[in-house]
C-alpha cells in the first residue's frame, strides 16, 4: 500500500492519517517514516526491548512497541509548544535495538555502541525502553558524544542512585549511581524530579545528596507548582549538555497504571508535559522515556502518557540547531541502523 505521507521543509513527515486511517498498518513512532526511509534524521527515535534489570514486575520489554501503537494518534502541529515539530526536522524511527536478554553486560555494550552509531552524524536520540538499566549506556553514548559531563533531569518516583541489587551492579536501581561513578555527568546539574515513596533507610537520601543530586520531590511540584520548578531547574542546567530520562513511574499509577514499580502520590501527566515544554531552548542532547510495561497498563493510559511525553521532548528537540559534527566522526560508519537494529518498526 502507497503510504501517503505528509512532507514540509523537505522533511517526510508521518503517514497522513486524513489519507489513511491511523490505525492501519504497522506502528512506528506517531507513523512517522523508518531511519532506513529517510536521507539522515535530525531526530532518531529507538526502542530497547530490554527489561532484565528489574526488581519486580517485568514487561517493560514490550514498552517501545506499546508505546508506537499508542502513539498513532499525534498530531503533526503542538499548539502547546506553537512548532510542527516533524516539519521542523526529520525525525525518524529507528526500530528496535537487538539486545541480549541473558547477558546484561552485553546488553548494555550493543546499546552503548547502538546509541554511538545512531547519533554519530549529530543527530539527537530519543530512547524508548525498556528498564531504567538502559539509562546508564545511553548515558555513556551522550557523554562521549558531548565530549563532557552532561547535566541529566531524571523524572521518577525513585532515586535509582542505590548500589547494588543481589550484588549485581547493574539493575534498573542503580543506573545513576554507576554514571555519577564514571564520571558521566556533570554534577552542579543533576536532578531528580518527582521523587517519592518508601526508602530503604534515610541513608539512601544522605548518598544521592553526596553524588550532588537535588531532588524536587513529588509533593515540591504539588506545592511550588509548575513555574517555580521550570525555573530552578533551567536556573540549575544553563547551557551544558542536557539528557533527559523519564521513567514513565513519575508519574501516579491513576496517570500510568503500566509499569513494573508504582509508587502512590504521584504527578499528573499535565504536570510532567508542562515541566517538559518549560525547557524550550535547553541543549537537550538526548532522551529516554523507560518503565513502561504493557501487561498492567489498562485501554493503553499509559502509553498514551509515554506517547505524548515523548512527542514533546522531540518537538524540543526538532527546534534545536543540527550540532556540527568533526570530520572524524562522520567518518565512524554512518548509522548502520540496517545491522544493528531489528525491524521491529515497520
Ligand atoms: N527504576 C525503577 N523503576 N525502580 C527502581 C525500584 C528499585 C526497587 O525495587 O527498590
Ligand atoms: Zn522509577
Ligand atoms: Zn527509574
Amino acid at each position: 500500500m502507497q503510504e501517503l505521507r505528509i512532507e514540509e521543509n523537505g522533511n517526510l513527515g508521518p503517514i497522513d492519517s486524513s489519507r489513511i486511517p491511523r490505525f492501519a498498518g504497522a506502528a512506528t513512532f506517531a507513523r512517522l517514516p523508518r531511519l532506513d526511509q529517510v536521507r539522515r534524521a535530525d531526530v532518531a527515535v529507538v526502542g530497547v526491548p530490554f527489561d532484565s534489570g528489574v526488581s519486580y514486575r517485568p514487561g517493560a520489554r514490550f514498552g517501545a512497541n506499546h508505546v508506537r501503537e499508542a502513539s498513532r494518534l499525534l498530531r503533526p502541529y503542538n499548539p502547546a509548544q506553537d512548532v510542527s515539530p516533524f516539519a521542523s526536522a526529520q525525525v525518524a524511527d529507528a526500530g528496535d535495538m537487538a539486545v541480549n536478554p541473558f547477558n546484561i553486560h552485553e546488553a548494555i555494550e550493543t546499546i552503548q555502541q547502538d546509541a554511538l552509531d545512531l547519533t554519530a552524524d549529530g543527530a539527537r536520540l530519543l530512547t524508548l525502553g525498556g528498564d531504567h538499566t538502559i539509562a546508564l549506556p545511553l548515558l555513556r553514548a551522550a557523554s562521549e558524544r558531548a565530549g563532557e559531563p552532561v547535566a541529566l533531569l531524571h523524572f521518577d518516583a525513585h532515586l535509582d542512585t542505590w548500589d547494588t541489587y543481589f550484588g549485581a551492579e547493574y539493575t534498573h536501581g542503580t543506573p545513576f549511581r554507576r554514571a555519577v561513578e564514571e564520571g558521566l555527568l556533570d554534577t552542579e546539574a543533576i536532578s531528580h524530579v518527582g521523587t517519592r515513596g518508601p526508602l530503604y533507610g534515610k541513608r539512601d537520601l544522605e548518598d544521592d545528596r553526596r553524588f550532588g543530586f537535588g531532588i524536587v520531590t513529588s509533593s515540591d511540584v504539588y506545592y511550588q507548582g509548575v513555574r517555580e520548578v521550570v525555573a530552578k531547574l533551567r536556573d540549575r542546567i544553563g547551557g551544558r549538555p542536557l539528557y533527559i530520562s523519564v521513567d514513565i513511574d513519575v508519574l501516579d499509577p491513576a496517570h500510568a497504571p503500566g509499569t513494573g514499580t508504582p509508587e502512590a502520590g504521584g504527578m499528573t501527566s499535565r504536570e510532567l508535559l508542562e515541566i517538559i515544554r518549560g525547557l524550550r531552548g535547553l541543549n537537550l542532547v538526548a532522551a529516554d522515556v523507560v518503565e513502561v510495561a504493557p501487561a498492567y497498563d489498562h485501554a493503553e493510559i499509559t502509553g498514551v502518557a509515554a506517547g505524548h511525553v515523548a512527542y514533546d521532548l522531540v518537538t524540543l528537540m526538532s527546534e534545536l540547531p543540527r550540532p556540527v559534527v568533526e570530520r572524524s566522526r562522520n567518518q565512524e560508519p554512518g548509522i548502520p541502523a540496517e545491522q544493528r537494529t531489528t525491524a521491529g518498526a515497520q
